[in-house]
């Protein structure tokens, strides 16, 4: 679903993707460690056609990013660290501006329930953006990914900030998406989460991906000490 392939990218002298290969395949759920710098938002950004990379490609279901950014785009969600959507809209305003500008038109009881099922309270839904906690916020990216139909869901951060029990049902509803055979790709910096919800662990250092590995293959206490002698 999601491919790099010999990723580079320089700001003047400064490489900072040494040619980075990695694969998300459908069901999948690809954690990116590594320290501050070491170039997961940059990897992100380049999936997200938000930046160019100085050479090698990034493809979402075999369409190259670069030379298709529209098409690409209609197969992958964004769920940035802080989710910025219309504060003085309710939340089903926003999943029914988001996915009407995604092409599609959605009844009233549809979007409904896209947002139960990206686990937002049916009291919330009606409630003005703005009044919403950061997992709230969230849930409405999920729902809009999913009301996408969205292959792939990338991330930045996304735990970053959430109290226990709401990482716990962010979790729960990536796992569901998951299961669902689309793609997620996260950057974090959350190991014991990143091993609880990740299949795959990619650890980064100065631009390479220095390791890459299944999480049936690793506990979270030997993840921190691999990752700890790895940045
Ligand atoms: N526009 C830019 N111009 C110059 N250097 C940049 C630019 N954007 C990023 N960098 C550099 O690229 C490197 C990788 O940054 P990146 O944001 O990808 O790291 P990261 O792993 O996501 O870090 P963090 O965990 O802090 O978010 C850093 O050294 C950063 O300073």
């Amino acid at each position: 679903m999601l491919r790099a392939e010999q990723l580079k990218k320089s700001y003047k002298e400064q490489e900072v993707l040494k040619g980075i290969d990695l694969q998300v395949k459908a069901g999948e759920v690809y954690c990116l460690l590594g320290a501050n710098g070491a170039g997961k938002s940059t990897t992100i950004n380049i999936f997200l056609n938000f930046k160019r990379p100085s050479s090698g490609k990034v493809y979402v279901k075999d369409i190259d990013v670069n030379l298709r950014p529209q098409e690409a785009r209609k197969h992958m969600a964004y769920i940035p660290e802080v989710v910025m959507l219309y504060p003085s809209l309710s939340g089903l305003e926003n999943l029914n501006f988001f996915s009407q500008l995604a092409g599609y038109s959605y009844s009233k009881t549809e979007l409904e329930q896209f947002l139960l099922s990206a686990g937002l309270q049916q009291g919330a839904i009606y409630k003005r953006m703005e009044s919403y906690s950061k997992g709230m916020r969230q849930k409405v990216g999920i729902a809009i990914a999913i009301s996408k139909n969205a292959g792939a869901l990338i991330m930045d951060e996304p735990t970053s900030g959430l109290d226990p029990k709401a990482t716990n049902e962010f979790t729960e509803i990536v796992r569901s998406f998951s299961a669902q055979g689309r793609a997620v790709l996260m950057a974090t910096h959350d190991l014991f989460n990143a091993v609880n919800i990740g299949t795959h662990i990619g650890i980064m250092r100065r631009g390479e991906l220095v390791h890459s590995l299944k999480t049936t293959e690793i506990n979270a206490r030997d993840l921190q000490k691999l990752y700890l002698e790895t940045i």
